[in-house]
């Protein structure tokens, strides 16, 4: 699963390296001294790219670092993200964090025309064709909208994996600028795991093994981290 505000706990003094991206030459845009058994965290991003950090052991003389990816950085550190205060959300049902899924009532507008859920704003738009976004845009529920985005005839944009993400941050963005209550409601789960808990989306949520990649939660703690504290 992706988390965007895993802790680890060093096994060994670190110099810790984080890069903007993974090209050969890049300049570190931040450096942090690590000793033995101290706690980080890392911002993980949504492109994989930048899930790699550069780990230098602070007593290394030679000054020679090596690339680490998130699975390394699990065998050389702890994890200590706490799992126990996770909020797992999925049905827009559920009290009180239903509000959380993409199917709950919550409308916004955006560029002028009117969305009854982020569900109808995301499917819209996976197509270009005017007539087929209409028909999502005016799909009578949520699951309706879903439905019609996933089997229309017309083939969807080109790019969808590429933008889908962002789609998504649009989405919640215009959301919660929306509705003040579910706003508040996420900023009071201050910095618990969120996780979509669908059975059946290895992609948004965490799947029917809980090892999907939950982009849904991770989007929805970095658009927390945005809001103004109160
Ligand atoms: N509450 C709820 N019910 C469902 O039936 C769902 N599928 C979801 N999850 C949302 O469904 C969307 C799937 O997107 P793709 O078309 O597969 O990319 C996404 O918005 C999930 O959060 N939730």
């Amino acid at each position: 699963m992706i988390l965007p505000y895993t802790t680890y706990k060093t096994s060994k003094a670190l110099t810790v390296k984080a890069y903007n991206g993974a090209a050969p030459g890049a300049v570190p845009v931040a450096t942090a001294e690590l000793a033995a058994g101290s706690s980080f965290r890392i911002a993980l991003d949504n492109d994989p790219g930048a899930e790699q950090l550069q780990i230098l052991p602070a007593n290394d003389t030679h000054g020679l670092y090596y690339r680490i990816s998130r699975q390394q950085l699990g065998q050389d550190c702890v994890l200590t993200t706490d799992f126990s205060t996770a909020i797992y959300f999925y049905t827009p049902q559920e009290q009180p964090f239903g509000v959380f899924s993409n199917f709950s009532p919550h409308g916004f507008s955006h560029l002028g025309q009117y969305f009854a859920t982020a569900e109808h704003y995301y499917q819209s738009e996976k197509f270009t064709d005017n007539t087929c976004k209409q028909q999502v845009i005016r799909a009578a529920t949520a699951k309706d909208a879903a439905d019609l985005g996933k089997t229309q005839s017309i083939a969807i944009r080109p790019d969808w994996r590429l933008v889908k993400i962002e789609v998504m941050r649009t989405a919640l963005e215009r959301k919660f600028a929306t509705h003040a209550g579910i706003r508040d409601l996420l900023r009071s789960t201050g910095e618990r795991l969120l996780i979509e808990n669908s059975p059946f989306d290895n992609f948004w949520g965490i799947g029917r093994t809980g090892a999907g990649k939950n982009h849904l939660g991770t989007l929805l703690m970095q658009l927390r981290a945005t809001l103004p504290h109160q």
